[in-house]
């Protein structure tokens, strides 16, 4: 482990600030033995994030280090990369350590951001029957849905500012209601849906459906996918024709714009070994990936 970056700050008067995009996890700043986390922007692109306690902090920090270890030649690992934050180590900070990861929002303007948790089943196999309760009676959709929000800000444009919507409104949102209030209220502006936004994400889900339907190296457990997407008036503008255009012209034409929309997976306490296909998590990931095929052909 590393311990040079509380020293490499203040040479460099670099601040850890909370992470102002932060949708999930805890917002206490109590970083300490708990297992919940709040996220620290260190500027240039860069967070960290605590390492949680043990067993939780452990195998996220030995999932990072298995995908990103430059030696491996195994396959479905190194095809992974691309949809995770890029991982920069370990580091200790105001003695605690953390994971200094890629951040996602950073290149954005005004990013919209949305925390979605993936599988019907969001707990391990080593939970307890009382985990286990807890985690079925927080949103019982998910049972049939395969994902919840675990949280939102949406930018407005009108009153330029970002409205917040925390764990308690997403577990108020029903099976019936998960389309208008949950993805339709995050993707839109005004009158507009952001289809050029859900174009983009759609692409990457794709991509990372398909990484699910070869792989059988891992099961994950209680992970997200995080959308993000540009929601300054101007970016929104300059690609508002874009979504009738074919899936390949939209990525060759992305090349030469601003990042308009992106989705990474995170949140990795509770990923495992496994040898078969990950039933739980492409059954959500279809499921999101219908859902925004709804949004976008809606109006
Ligand atoms: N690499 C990243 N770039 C930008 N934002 C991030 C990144 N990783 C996490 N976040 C933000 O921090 C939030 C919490 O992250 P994460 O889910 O990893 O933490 P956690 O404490 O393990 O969460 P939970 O309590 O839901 O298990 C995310 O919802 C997102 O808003
Ligand atoms: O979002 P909420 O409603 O606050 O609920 C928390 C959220 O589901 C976390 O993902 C979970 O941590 P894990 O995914 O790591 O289990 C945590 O479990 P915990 O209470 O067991 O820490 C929950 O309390």
């Amino acid at each position: 482990m590393e311990d040079g970056l509380e020293n490499d700050f203040k040479k460099a008067g670099i601040v850890a600030e909370p992470l102002s995009t932060q949708v999930a996890g805890c917002h206490t700043g109590n970083a300490g033995p708990s297992n919940k986390t709040e996220m620290l922007d260190i500027g240039n692109g860069y967070v960290l994030k605590l390492i949680q306690a043990p067993p939780r902090g452990p195998r996220e920090i030995g999932f990072y280090e298995k995908v990103f270890d430059e030696k491996t030649n195994e396959k479905d690992v190194i095809a992974l990369r691309p949809h995770l934050p890029q991982f920069y180590g370990s580091h200790v900070y105001n003695n605690f350590t953390y994971l200094k990861l890629e951040n996602i929002t950073s290149s954005f303007r005004k990013p919209s951001v949305m925390d979605v948790k993936i599988g019907a089943i969001s707990w391990d196999p080593e939970a307890t029957e009382a985990k286990i309760n807890q985690e079925k009676s927080k949103f019982p959709p998910a049972q049939k849905v395969g994902f919840r929000f675990a949280g939102m800000r949406v930018y407005n444009q009108e009153s330029e500012s970002f409205e917040v919507l925390d764990n308690h409104y997403c577990y108020s949102l029903t099976e019936e209601t998960i389309l208008s209030h949950g993805f339709e209220r995050f993707f839109r502006q005004g009158k507009d849906i952001q289809k050029n936004a859900i174009q983009v994400i759609l692409s990457k889900l794709k991509d990372i459906e398909q990484w699910f339907v070869s792989q059988r190296t891992f099961s994950f457990f209680s992970t997200s996918l995080l959308l993000v997407y540009e929601s300054s008036v101007n970016s929104i503008e300059t690609t508002q024709h874009m979504s009738c255009e074919s899936e390949n012209t939209i990525k060759r034409r992305l090349q030469d714009l601003p990042i308009i929309a992106d989705v990474r997976m995170i949140d990795f306490a509770h990923v495992f070994p496994s040898n078969s296909q990950d039933e739980n998590y492409l059954h959500g990931l279809r499921s999101v990936i219908f859902y925004l095929n709804s949004l976008l052909h809606s109006v």
